[in-house]
C-alpha cells in the first residue's frame, strides 16, 4: 500500500516531492506518478498527500464518496486543474503536455433521443474533433491518411463491440451502447493513458459488468493504462490492478487486496463498510455510503 499508516495520518502528512521509491536504472517511467500531490479549489483543500503510481497497461480505479474530488483528480491529470503541492507527472511530463497520448471520457449524462448524429460520427470526432466541419474532397496525397483514419475508426468500433449499431443515430442507442461508442471515441487516437470519469454511471448492473469487462480487456490487449472514476467498486473489482480511495481530505492507494478491507474502508468512509469474500473468492464491498464525505465543507486558510 503506498501511503503508510492511517488515512487521517495520510491527510495530515505532507510527503516531500522526491519521496517516492527510486526507479531502478532503465525502468520505464510510471504512466501516472503523483508524489505528495494536493489540490485546492476556491481556497478549500479537497485532498492532499496523495501518492500514486500507475504502470503501463494497469487499470486503476478512483473511488470515494460524492464530492471528495475524484473528478478533480482526473482534471489534475489532464492539466485542467493545477496541483497546489507535490509533484504530478503524466507520461513523464507535466500534466496537459502529452496531447493525444491521453484519451479522456468526461462525466456525462445521456444524449438527447432526437439527436441524429450517428455513432460512427461520434467516434470520428475523437479523430478529428479539432477539424470541425464537413470534410472537403481531399487531394490524393492526403487520401492515404484519410483511409488509415477510417480503418482505425472501424477497428476501434469493432474493439468495443459496437459494429452492429455504429450507423444508428446516437440518440437511438441505449446507454450501454452510447458508452461503448464514447469509449471508442476516446481510444481512436491510440492513447497510452485513458481517463474515464464514471463511465458506468446510469448503466444497469449487467451493462456495468459488460462495460467494465470491455475496459479491462482494452487494458490488457492494447496495453492502455486506465484511470477510472467510479462510485461502486464491485463491477470493476475483477479487473482492477490498483485502487485509490479519496476521503477525509487524504487518500489511500494500493493493490485492491491491500486497500479493500473492512477496516480500511470503514475508516475512510467514517461508517461501517463490510468487505466480504464470496465462495468463488471474489471480494464484495457492502455498505459504501453515498453521502458526501465529512470533510466536504472543511475550509482551510
Ligand atoms: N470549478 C470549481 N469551482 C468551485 N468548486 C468546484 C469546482 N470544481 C469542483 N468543485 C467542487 O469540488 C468538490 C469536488 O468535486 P469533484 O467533482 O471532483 O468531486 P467528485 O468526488 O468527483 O464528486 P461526485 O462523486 O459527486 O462526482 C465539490 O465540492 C465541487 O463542488
Amino acid at each position: 500500500m503506498e501511503p503508510v499508516g492511517r488515512v487521517s495520518d495520510v491527510a495530515r502528512h505532507r510527503v516531500p516531492a522526491q519521496a517516492g521509491p527510486a526507479e531502478p536504472p532503465g525502468a520505464a517511467p510510471a504512466v501516472v506518478s503523483l508524489r505528495g500531490a494536493g489540490v485546492r479549489i476556491g481556497g478549500r483543500e479537497l485532498w492532499s498527500g496523495v501518492d500514486l503510481d500507475v504502470g503501463a497497461g494497469e487499470f486503476t480505479a478512483v473511488l470515494g464518496p460524492n464530492g471528495v474530488g475524484k473528478s478533480t483528480l482526473v482534471k489534475v491529470l489532464l492539466g485542467l486543474v493545477p496541483s497546489a503541492v507535490g509533484e504530478v507527472r503524466v507520461l513523464g511530463q507535466a500534466p496537459g503536455r502529452a496531447g493525444p497520448r491521453v484519451g479522456y471520457l468526461p462525466q456525462r449524462r445521456s444524449f438527447d433521443a432526437s439527436l441524429r448524429i450517428r455513432g460512427i460520427d461520434i467516434v470520428r470526432l475523437g479523430m478529428d474533433g479539432d477539424r470541425w466541419g464537413v470534410p472537403l474532397p481531399v487531394p490524393t496525397r492526403f487520401s492515404a491518411r484519410r483511409r488509415a483514419e477510417y480503418d482505425r475508426i472501424a477497428q476501434v468500433i469493432e474493439l468495443v463491440g459496437a459494429t452492429a449499431y455504429a450507423n444508428r443515430p446516437i440518440g437511438e442507442c441505449s446507454g450501454g451502447e452510447q458508452q461503448r461508442l464514447l469509449i471508442a471515441q476516446a481510444l481512436v487516437r491510440r492513447p497510452e493513458l485513458l481517463l474515464l470519469d464514471e463511465p458506468l454511471d446510469s448503466l444497469d448492473l449487467s451493462h456495468q459488468g459488460a462495460v467494465a469487462a470491455l475496459i479491462g480487456r482494452i487494458c490488457r490487449q492494447e496495453r492502455v493504462s486506465v484511470v477510472m472514476v467510479a462510485h461502486d467498486v464491485n463491477p470493476i473489482l475483477p479487473w482492477l490492478d490498483r485502487v485509490v480511495y479519496i476521503a477525509e481530505g487524504g487518500a489511500v492507494a494500493g493493490r485492491p487486496e491491500e486497500v479493500i478491507t473492512t477496516q480500511t474502508l470503514s475508516r475512510l468512509y467514517g461508517a461501517p463498510v463490510e468487505v466480504l469474500r464470496t465462495s468463488d473468492g471474489r471480494l464484495v464491498v457492502v455498505g459504501q455510503p453515498e453521502a458526501p464525505a465529512l470533510h466536504a465543507d472543511r475550509h482551510v486558510s
